[in-house]
């Protein structure tokens, strides 16, 4: 119970400094973007409704039991099922970033690219921490369908790009979601950079080897 107690509190103030960071940074503005952790009981933690990233509250966060009950914490994000879908498919997930980060979403409403895998392996960052970006298609943010969208791709990434919205993360932990997050904006910031150059991305060997030690 104890060591339970004390892994919630370590989680509370680590999204906190998480949000802080990422807002700062200017990888989210206003209210937008949410951040979850999931215990290794099963409980989740998230960001609530409405809040801005930068300015949590350890104590306010919603929280949610194993089977998907809010029970306890402020009104939780309008993503939560996004999130709960994220966690179903990803089991070596404990923590999901949601952001609204401006290149990334740039890269999500950008037509005719490969649905699959939206982004060229750029840097061996990128494929160690991201590895593959697939689109979801459009729904309105908090939209059941959103969530199920997710879902669907999440099997297969634990990177998913929302279209005309941002992108969703999963991490074995906080700070994995946190670096994965942001090694996908600075990609699409390359990316869009790129866009009027001849490039030469890794090769599928050089990506393949990454992808085997992934660290
Ligand atoms: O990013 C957001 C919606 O997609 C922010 O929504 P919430 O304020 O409900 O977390
Ligand atoms: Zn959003």
């Amino acid at each position: 119970m104890t060591e339970i107690l004390s892994e919630e509190t370590r989680l509370r103030d680590e999204i906190v400094s998480i949000g802080r960071s990422l807002f700062d940074r200017c990888y989210t503005h206003g209210s937008t973007g949410n951040i979850s952790a999931r215990l290794s009981n099963g409980e989740i933690l998230m960001t609530p409704t409405d809040a801005s990233l930068g300015n949590l509250e350890g104590s306010t966060l919603s929280k949610f039991s194993a089977d998907g009950v809010h029970i306890g914490g402020a009104k939780p994000t309008k993503e939560a099922f996004l999130h709960q879908c994220m966690y179903c498919e990803r089991i070596e997930a404990s923590a999901v970033v949601h952001l609204h980060s401006t290149n990334a979403v740039a890269v999500s409403v950008i037509d005719g690219l490969d649905p699959e895998d939206l982004l060229p392996p750029l840097t061996a960052y990128y494929v160690m921490r991201v590895g593959k970006l697939p689109l979801a298609p459009y729904f309105p943010p908090g939209d059941l369908a959103l969530a199920e969208a997710v879902r669907e791709r999440a099997k297969s990434s634990a990177a998913i790009l929302l279209a005309n919205h941002g992108p969703v993360v999963a991490g074995k932990t906080l700070r994995d979601a946190q670096h994965a997050t942001e090694e996908l904006e600075e990609t699409a910031k390359l990316f869009l950079m790129l866009r009027s150059e001849k490039i030469r991305p890794l090769t599928p060997m050089q990506r393949n080897n990454l992808l085997q030690r992934k660290n």
